[in-house]
C-alpha cells in the first residue's frame, strides 16, 4: 500500500550529475513512487551559485547553506553530488547524525576516508550507498556488496574512468591529439572538476580501492593503490601495440596474492590483445571483469560517466534506500573483516614490453639479453630495427615480478650501448 506522506530527499550539489538527478526525480515522480512505496520530494537543494537558472528546480528549494540543509531533522535521504574531500566529508557525517541516510557518487572521498563515513552510517544505523562512485550507470558495487556476497572474488580487472578511455580511444583509432580529445570529453561532462584526477589516474585509483575493500573483504584506501597515469602514452606505444595484435588501455587491477595472504591494487596503461574484450570498449564506455571462484568470469560493462549514466545509479540507489527506510531496515555497511595486507607494486607478476634505444653493433643483444637474464626476467620475444648504426630494440618478457623488472630497466640504463629507454609498458590480459 502505498504511503502518502513523502519521504524527503536534499539534493548536496547541481552540477552534471546533480542536475539529472533533480530531472528524472520530477519527470519519474510516480514511477519511483510506486516502486518504493511512497512518493519522493526534493526539499532542498545545496548550491553554490544560487542565481544560475536551474529548469524543473523551483526557486524556494534552493539554498547555499548545504549545513542547515543537512541539519534539517526533517530529511530522509542526503544525495551527495558535490565531489572532493571537504565539506563533502563533514556534510555526510552531519547528516547520518541529523537521522538521513545518504547516497553519494564521490570516489574520492570514499577512498580517502571510506571508514570514517561507514562508520558514521553504522553509528546512527543508517545506510550509505554509492553505486555511482564506480564506473557511473554500470551495476558493479551493488552485485559485489550483495549478488557475490556467497561467494570469493579473486580479480578485478576494468576500465573505470571514461575520459581516459575516450583520449586513449580517440589516440589509436582517429590519430587524434591528447588535448582535443580532453576538451571533446570535459564538454560531454565526463571529466572531474579538475581532469588532472582522470588523467593522472587518481579517479581511477579511487576507483580501484572502493572495488578492492569490497571485493577482498579489506580495508583499501587510495594510497595503497600503485598508480601511473596516461598522459605519457605515445602514438609511437600505440604503433608498437598494433604491431604486437594489442591496444592500450588504462586499467584498474585488484588481485588477491596466490597464497590468500595478501592483495594488490594498481592502475597504469596496459597493452592488451585485440582478442581481448576490453580492447573492444570504445569511447567512454567501461567495463569491468570480475574473477570469483565459484562463478568463474563476469564482465560488466556500460556507460561510466556522464551526467545521466551516474543519475541512474544515483537514483537505483534512492529508490534502495527509500525502501529500506520504509520497511525500518537497512543496507549492507562496511565489510573489512579479512584485514589483509596490501602488498607494494614490487611484487606484482606481469608481463613487460620494453622499447630500447641501442647502438646498432655485434654484441649489443647478447649483452642487453644477460642484464634481463641476471634479474631473472625471462625474455619472449625480441624484435630489432636498425638504421644508421641506432636501433630499437623491443623485448617482451615473460612474467615477471615488477622489482625484476625495475632492477633490470636500472641497470640497461648503465650500459653504454643502451642510448634511452623509450617505454616500458605491462602487458595484461593473455
Ligand atoms: N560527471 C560524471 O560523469 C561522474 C560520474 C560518476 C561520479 N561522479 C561524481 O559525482 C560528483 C559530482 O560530479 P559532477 O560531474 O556533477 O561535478 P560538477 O562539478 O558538475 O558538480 C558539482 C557541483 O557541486 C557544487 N558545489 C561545490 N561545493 C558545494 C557546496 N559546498 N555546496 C553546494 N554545492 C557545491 C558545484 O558548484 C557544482 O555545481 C563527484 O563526486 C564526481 O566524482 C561524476
Ligand atoms: N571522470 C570520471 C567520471 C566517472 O566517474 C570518468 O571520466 O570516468
Ligand atoms: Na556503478
Amino acid at each position: 500500500m502505498m504511503r502518502t506522506r513523502p519521504l524527503k530527499v536534499a539534493l548536496l550539489g547541481c552540477g552534471v550529475v546533480g542536475s539529472e538527478v533533480a530531472r528524472i526525480m520530477t519527470t519519474h515522480a510516480d514511477d519511483l513512487a510506486a516502486r518504493i512505496g511512497a512518493p519522493v520530494e526534493l526539499a532542498g537543494v545545496a548550491v553554490r551559485r544560487p542565481s544560475k537558472v536551474r529548469e524543473g528546480i523551483p526557486a524556494e528549494l534552493i539554498t547555499t547553506d548545504a549545513t542547515a540543509l543537512v541539519k534539517r531533522g526533517d530529511i530522509d535521504v542526503v544525495v551527495e553530488v558535490i565531489g572532493g574531500i571537504e565539506p563533502a566529508r563533514t556534510l555526510i557525517t552531519t547528516a547520518f547524525e541529523h537521522g538521513a541516510s545518504v547516497v553519494s557518487a564521490n570516489k574520492a572521498l570514499l577512498a580517502e576516508d571510506g571508514a570514517t563515513l561507514y562508520a558514521a552510517a553504522e553509528e546512527h544505523g543508517r545506510d550509505l550507498y554509492f553505486e555511482a562512485a564506480v564506473a557511473g550507470a554500470i551495476p558493479l558495487i551493488r552485485p559485489l556488496r550483495e549478488s557475490l556476497a556467497g561467494d570469493k572474488i579473486n580479480r578485478v580487472m576494468g576500465i573505470v574512468n571514461g575520459t581516459t578511455n575516450f583520449i586513449l580511444d580517440a589516440m589509436d583509432t582517429s590519430g587524434a591529439g591528447y588535448s582535443e580529445a580532453l576538451d571533446e570529453a570535459t564538454a560531454l561532462g565526463y571529466a572531474e572538476a579538475d581532469p588532472t584526477a582522470d588523467v593522472e589516474g587518481f579517479d581511477a585509483a579511487a576507483k580501484a580501492a572502493i572495488l578492492a575493500g569490497i571485493a577482498f573483504h579489506t580495508r583499501v584506501r587510495l594510497d595503497d593503490v600503485y598508480r601511473e597515469g596516461m598522459t605519457e602514452v605515445t602514438s609511437a606505444d600505440f604503433a608498437s601495440a598494433k604491431r604486437m595484435g594489442c591496444t592500450i588501455k588504462l586499467l584498474a587491477i585488484c588481485e588477491r596474492a596466490a597464497d590468500g595472504e595478501s592483495v594488490t591494487a594498481r592502475v597504469h596503461p596496459a597493452m592488451i590483445p585485440l582478442s581481448h574484450p576490453l580492447a573492444s570498449v570504445r569511447e567512454a564506455y567501461n567495463a569491468v571483469f570480475v574473477e570469483a571462484e565459484a562463478a568463474g568470469q563476469l564482465m560488466f560493462y556500460g556507460p561510466g560517466a556522464g551526467g545521466s549514466p551516474t543519475a541512474s545509479a544515483v537514483l537505483g540507489d534512492l529508490v534502495a534506500v527509500c525502501r529500506n527506510k520504509l520497511n525500518e531496515a537497512t543496507g549492507p555497511g562496511e565489510s573489512a573483516y579479512t584485514q589483509l595486507p596490501v602488498s607494494p607494486m614490487g611484487d606484482v607478476v606481469t608481463r613487460y614490453h620494453i622499447s630500447l634505444d641501442v647502438a646498432d653493433k655485434p654484441g649489443v643483444l647478447a649483452q642487453v639479453a644477460t642484464v634481463f637474464a641476471e634479474h631473472g626476467v625471462s625474455i619472449d620475444t625480441v624484435r630489432q630495427q636498425g638504421k644508421d648504426g641506432e636501433a630499437s630494440l623491443v623485448v617482451v618478457t615473460h612474467r615477471a615480478p615488477d622489482a625484476a623488472l625495475s632492477g633490470t630497466v636500472e641497470a640497461l640504463r648503465k650500459l653504454d650501448t643502451v642510448r634511452g629507454v623509450a617505454s616500458i609498458m605491462r602487458v595484461e590480459g593473455e
